[in-house]
């Protein structure tokens, strides 16, 4: 168990925008970078804490090359050789399997852990605890996933089916998977939640390197042979000749597609179940879930955000803002107010799913400037 965690490397793939939280969440202000919880903590803050003490090797963070300033603020500890930047989004698995390379070739008995960047985790210790069974198991030569029992049939998640226990003396709670579905369709989603044998993978997943690496040489060879040459210039002279020539033409798809599906297919992924509470903060519904209600008040409004300023008659919901303009609420239910210098949405907990569809629309009629 010791020396699994010896050679354990975590890090932050940090790249997803958010959309269901615009205009909070913008293409260069994404999700990760910011304080959803009132904490005074980004996501990518909370999760970079959560896992440094994990670790004596340090925690990688994976992330686009125009956050980098807005990252380096948030995490002055990162070093150099920790930050990882990419020219442009090519979805998980690209970002992932980089981290994946880079390590190994500090590294060849790395076992790695890859944890999504803007979930809301709570409490830290008890994440600590799933995360060393997720190594130990991991160290037997598996990919680890962490489970989370499902509450609704979400379509936005990867679903586990949980098999047999595997008895691992450092793993006791670790099972065997048999499937490993990503993001199947309503009616799906809802016979898995129905029949009760399925969780929620949490994006995240601790394996040997090797391991990772083998599924993604298997399932996209192409993109495989593009990281390699990445790898073999990094820290090189011709590393920046390299990426920019090379990560344009890689395919993009998520690590779930082109890992964990076929991975656990060949039985090679293992379960440890969650037993900590997991948010992903998916939309403001969850956002209003986050943030209680000050006690003080006499409304039940949730209100976050460093100058709002709300009055609120006989309401209910959530008002988000910056921008210190005085937001009144009288005799509504359910509100959700987001209120930015330049644009402001104004919706209900019931359809706070639909931003997304907001945001689609303003990118089909070019309105790209408030994204
Ligand atoms: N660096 C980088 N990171 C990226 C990129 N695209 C995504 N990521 C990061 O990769 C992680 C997962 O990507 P998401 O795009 O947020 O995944 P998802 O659709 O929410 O699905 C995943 O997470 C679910 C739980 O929230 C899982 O249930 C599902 O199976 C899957 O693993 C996040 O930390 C995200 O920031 C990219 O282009 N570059």
């Amino acid at each position: 168990m010791t020396s699994a965690l010896e050679h354990f490397h975590p890090f932050i793939p940090a790249g997803g925008v958010g959309s269901r939280l615009w205009p909070l969440s913008r293409a260069d202000a994404p999700k990760f970078l910011l304080d959803l919880t009132g904490s005074g903590s980004s996501l990518l803050r909370a999760t970079y804490d959560r896992l440094a003490g994990l670790s004596a090797a340090g925690v990688m963070v994976v992330t686009g090359r125009t956050h980098a300033a807005a990252v380096c603020a948030q995490l002055p500890e990162l070093s150099g050789r920790d930050l990882v930047l990419e020219p442009s989004p090519k979805d998980s698995a690209a970002a992932i399997g980089l981290a994946c390379m880079l390590i190994q070739r500090r590294d060849p008995e790395a076992i790695i852990g890859s944890f999504a960047a803007d979930h809301v985790i709570e409490p830290a210790g008890a994440f600590q605890e799933v995360v060393r069974e997720a190594v130990a198991a991991a160290a037997t030569g598996r990919i680890v996933t962490i489970g989370i029992p499902p509450t609704s049939p979400a379509t936005g998640f990867g679903y586990i089916r949980a098999g047999a226990a595997l008895g691992l003396p450092d793993a006791p709670h670790a099972v065997q998977v048999e499937e490993f579905v990503e993001k199947p369709d309503e009616e799906t989603a809802r016979a898995y939640v129905a029949g009760g044998d399925y969780t929620w993978n949490a994006g995240m997943f601790v394996a040997p390197a090797s391991l990772m690496l083998r599924h993604l040489a298997a399932s996209e060879p192409e993109l495989y042979a593009g990281l390699t040459e990445i790898v073999e210039a990094w820290g090189t002279l011709a590393q920046d000749e390299v990426v920019d020539r090379v990560w344009p033409g890689l395919p993009k798809t998520a690590i779930d597609y082109a890992v964990a599906e076929p991975a656990a297919a060949a039985g090679d992924v293992a379960m440890v179940p969650a037993t900590f509470t997991w948010d992903d903060v998916g939309d403001f519904a969850a956002i209003s879930r986050l943030n209680r209600v000050d006690p003080e008040s006499d409304s039940d409004v949730a209100v976050l955000g460093r100058n709002s300023r709300v009055l609120a008659d006989s309401s209910t919901g959530i008002v988000v803002s910056d921008t210190g303009r005085l937001i009144a609420l009288i005799g509504v239910q359910d509100i959700v107010v987001v209120d930015t210098p330049d644009a402001l949405l104004v919706t209900t907990r019931e359809h706070a799913q639909r931003v997304k569809d907001a945001v689609n629309s303003l990118k089909l009629s070019g309105d790209t400037d408030v994204l």
